[in-house]
């Protein structure tokens, strides 16, 4: 079941000479990790705001195509165009690069129960959901923290938590991991294994550091200039390994040194981690 379907989505943000996304069409199917790569300034970011519907709603410009999203629990379908963000909150959640961006409040449990409050939600409702996003996102223990005191990995997970707590079908996270150390982007990537194994969400993943993307999305869409320019999955994005270099992205080390040594007849394919280099080189 299809959970996203864009059709022909175009955008020109207001004063801007140049169309930031082209005649853009893809499909995100329920469960699935569908990761976004692309250079910078290729429309990843402005793709992810017109998931959500802040492109239209609030943000304006010259919008044309279709973002219709479908809540796998109900069936229903909203169009992005015609849906308040606040609606398609419930359904799908957006989670920035930039977590101190998204972080207002005085502490933990009040960041995470603000979108709920806003809701209009019972008080026991509020708390199941607050127990249920501090257990899931590891936060358990800090609720009285003041979010600015917490490390990054720590204030990226709270993001991600207050958005759960709107109980989204579908999150959409655009490059969550680019302001964290090392400790905290295995925090947050961590995280996103999590909520698709054990909690079937869809999501959709724009990250700079393509390993992770390799390794764990069912499929990859390349954007360039506003265009997809490229999908599939990440065995079949491995045998493009040329055209992905020259769009400047980067790849990690076990693809392209196994494309390398393919080239030279080493081995036969591409390995898309380094367990499988290792093994495929006769070195498990
Ligand atoms: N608010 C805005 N007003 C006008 N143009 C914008 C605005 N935001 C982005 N753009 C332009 O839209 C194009 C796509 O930008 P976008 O931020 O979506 O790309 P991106 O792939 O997310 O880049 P990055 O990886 O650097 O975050 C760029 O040319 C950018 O300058």
């Amino acid at each position: 079941m299809n959970v996203i379907t864009v059709e022909n989505l175009s955008f020109r943000y207001r004063r801007a000479a140049e169309y930031s996304l082209r005649d853009v069409s893809f499909e995100a199917r329920k469960g699935e990790l569908l990761g976004v790569i692309g250079p910078s300034g290729s429309g990843k970011s402005t793709l992810c705001l017109t998931l959500n519907g802040i492109i239209p709603r609030s943000i304006k410009g010259e919008f044309s195509g279709d973002v219709v999203i479908r809540d796998p629990r109900t069936g229903e379908e909203y169009n992005t165009r015609e849906t308040p963000v606040s609606r398609l909150s419930t359904v799908i959640g957006l989670v920035l690069q930039n977590p101190e961006s998204q972080l207002f409040n005085m502490t933990v449990e009040e960041e995470i129960a603000f979108g709920l409050e806003n809701l209009g939600l019972e008080r026991n409702e509020i708390l199941r959901r607050l127990r249920w996003v501090l257990e899931v996102t590891g936060l358990r223990g800090l609720e009285r923290e003041f979010p600015p005191n917490l490390s990054g990995g720590q204030q990226q997970r709270l993001a991600i938590a207050s958005v759960l707590a709107m109980e989204p079908a579908v999150l959409v996270l655009d490059e969550p991991t680019s302001q964290l150390d090392p400790v905290g982007r295995r925090e947050v990537l961590g995280l996103i294994s999590l909520l698709r194994k054990e909690h079937g969400m869809t999501v959709i993943l724009v990250e700079h550091h393509t390993d992770y993307i390799l390794r764990f999305a069912d499929r990859v869409l390349v954007m360039d200039g506003g265009h997809v320019i490229m999908e599939g999955t990440p065995r079949e994005l491995a045998e493009e390994v040329e055209t992905l270099k020259k769009l400047g992205i980067k790849l990690p080390p076990s693809l392209e040194i196994s494309h390398e040594l393919r080239k030279r007849g080493v081995i036969k394919a591409p390995a898309l981690t380094e367990e499988e280099l290792l093994s495929w080189t006769g070195h498990p």
